[in-house]
């Protein structure tokens, strides 16, 4: 089964649209105020605690204090971290410790950026073409991939169905293209899960 993650979601407007369209996973960027998406982790149950119990809240973190990570982990604010920075395996482990599974974020430019995810401690990893860039990165580098993995990276209605079709992971990680002019579009939400669904049949 695909199952689908809708991140960057920081709105109670995304969070109704969470609940009607029920994605496999909703992710939240964490503490990065580089990010139009960013949410304040003070502020974070605010909407995690409005989310259906049924969708995992996924913390999206760039180089973060583990101590901002396992606060939100331990008061069950987040189910699952993302760690979408220059995190270590020994960060990874660390986190792993909280009690909650990590996926580790992987950019991929050439094949050589492979092996590290493949090597990773991580429960997934996820394979991107940069940090909700919009952008997709060259699939014809992951003909060798030889490790389940979550593809993230200028996903969009227009072009899901050939990356599962071509690809085959386990998952897939939209933001940008689940958006209009910067803001979660419950349409295009829809238009995902369901080509996701579809693809699994
Ligand atoms: O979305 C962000 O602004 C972001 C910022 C910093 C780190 C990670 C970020 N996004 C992580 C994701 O999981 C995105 O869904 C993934 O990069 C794909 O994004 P997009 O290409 O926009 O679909």
């Amino acid at each position: 089964m695909i199952r689908i993650k809708i991140c960057g979601l920081r709105r109670l407007e995304d969070i109704a649209i969470a609940n009607r369209c029920h994605p496999n996973y909703a992710g939240f960027i964490v503490d990065f105020p580089k990010s139009f998406r960013s949410v304040e982790p003070a502020a974070l149950h605010t909407l995690t605690d409005r989310l259906d119990p049924a969708i995992p809240a996924v913390g999206v973190f760039v180089d973060e204090d583990p101590a901002v990570i396992e606060q939100l982990v331990r008061t069950n604010t987040i189910q699952m971290v993302q760690l979408h920075g220059h995190e270590t395996p020994a960060m990874i482990r660390t986190v792993q410790s909280f009690g909650a599974p990590v996926i580790k974020a992987f950019v991929i430019r050439s094949e050589a950026d492979l092996q590290p995810a493949i090597d990773s401690p991580a429960d997934a990893i996820l394979l991107d073409a940069g940090q909700g860039s919009g952008r997709t990165f060259d699939w014809s580098l992951l003909k060798q991939m030889d490790r389940p993995f979550i593809l993230a990276g200028g996903l969009n209605p227009d072009n899901l169905s050939e990356a599962i079709q071509t690809l085959r992971p386990a998952a897939v990680d939209i933001s940008s293209g689940a958006e209009t002019n910067q803001i979660k579009d419950e349409q295009k939400i829809k238009q995902c899960i369901a080509l996701c669904r579809k693809e699994q049949l």
